[in-house]
């Protein structure tokens, strides 16, 4: 997919992985929504963009995700805006143990929501063009931990989900592909929630053996992650496509066994 003229809409897209994409998507000549919980980091992030990459090519919208309303509204004035929607990456994800029933409403029930209403607007079931879609996962869906057990079932959901819409799409011919990202550490700030007791509650005591994965394991650049991403975004032969991006084995796909006959 050659991305000059295509629309992208990042959830999450203010800061962390999702700014890097934005960034990526901006200078592959896409035009891009940027959606986010945060007001004041989003401006800046347009303003920003904007002085690298000239004015009209970004929208920041103000959304929170678990918002229903307030999400589709957010994919319309998306369409509304810039006409067409091809690119939708549902990145936007939170860590908090205690208010768990929150991590599963943005990691696993708005990728559902977005994936839904990317589809309204992309899939050839709606008179669409079609498009891609891609869900943003982690490692912790390959390597539980007592750290974040709630965070870690969003992320094994996104997977299940992701790889079954991907059938869906293929068997109904909607044009969309959908894929799964699943990086592991990475230098944003939400990497340093694991330290917080506010986020974890009780599991912050485990907090050591966290910080001594991440020394063991890597911290990986969001550009590093940005890069994956555009390679799933432009490769139109992935479809259902699981990709890890680790230190020590850089950008790979996950393979699952063929189901036995
Ligand atoms: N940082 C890491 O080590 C890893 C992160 N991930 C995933 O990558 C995605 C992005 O994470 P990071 O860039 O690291 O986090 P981050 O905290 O730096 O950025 C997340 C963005 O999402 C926004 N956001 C949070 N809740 C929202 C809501 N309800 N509605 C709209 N926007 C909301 C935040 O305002 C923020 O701008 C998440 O899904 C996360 O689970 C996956 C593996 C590792
Ligand atoms: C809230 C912070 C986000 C952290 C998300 C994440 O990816 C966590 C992953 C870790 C949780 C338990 C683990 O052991 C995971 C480590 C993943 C790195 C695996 C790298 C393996 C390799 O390099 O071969």
């Amino acid at each position: 997919m050659a991305l000059r003229g295509k629309v992208a809409l990042v959830t999450g897209g203010a800061q962390g992985i999702g700014c890097a994409v934005v960034e990526s998507l901006l200078k592959n000549e896409a035009k891009v929504s940027i959606v986010d919980l945060n007001q004041e980091v989003g401006e800046k992030c347009k303003k920003q963009l904007d002085e690298q990459f000239g004015v009209g090519n970004c929208s920041f919208i103000q959304c929170d995700v678990t918002d229903a309303a307030k999400l589709q509204e957010a994919f319309q004035s998306t369409v509304d805006q810039f006409g067409r929607l091809d690119i939708v990456i549902n990145n936007a994800g939170i860590n908090n143990e205690k208010n768990w029933e929150k991590t599963i409403e943005v990691n696993l029930t708005s990728v559902i929501k977005g994936t839904y209403l990317g589809l309204e607007h992309m899939s050839k079931e709606h008179g669409k063009q079609g498009g891609v879609v891609i869900n943003v996962s982690s490692m912790a869906a390959f390597f539980h931990s007592p750290h974040q057990p709630v965070y870690t079932a969003t992320k094994h959901g996104v997977i299940g989900f992701s790889r079954a819409m991907a059938d869906a799409s293929e068997h109904g011919d909607y044009g969309v592909r959908i894929n799964t990202l699943c990086p592991a550490f990475v230098d944003t700030p939400l990497l340093h929630s694991v330290e917080l007791e506010e986020n974890m509650g009780k599991f912050v005591k485990f907090k050591d053996d966290f910080k001594h994965r991440m020394r063991k394991f890597g911290v990986l650049t969001p550009s590093l992650v940005a890069e994956g991403m555009m390679m799933m975004i432009t490769d139109s032969r992935l479809n259902g496509a699981v990709m890890k991006i680790t230190c020590s084995k850089g950008i790979h796909y996950h393979t699952y066994e063929p189901l036995s006959a």
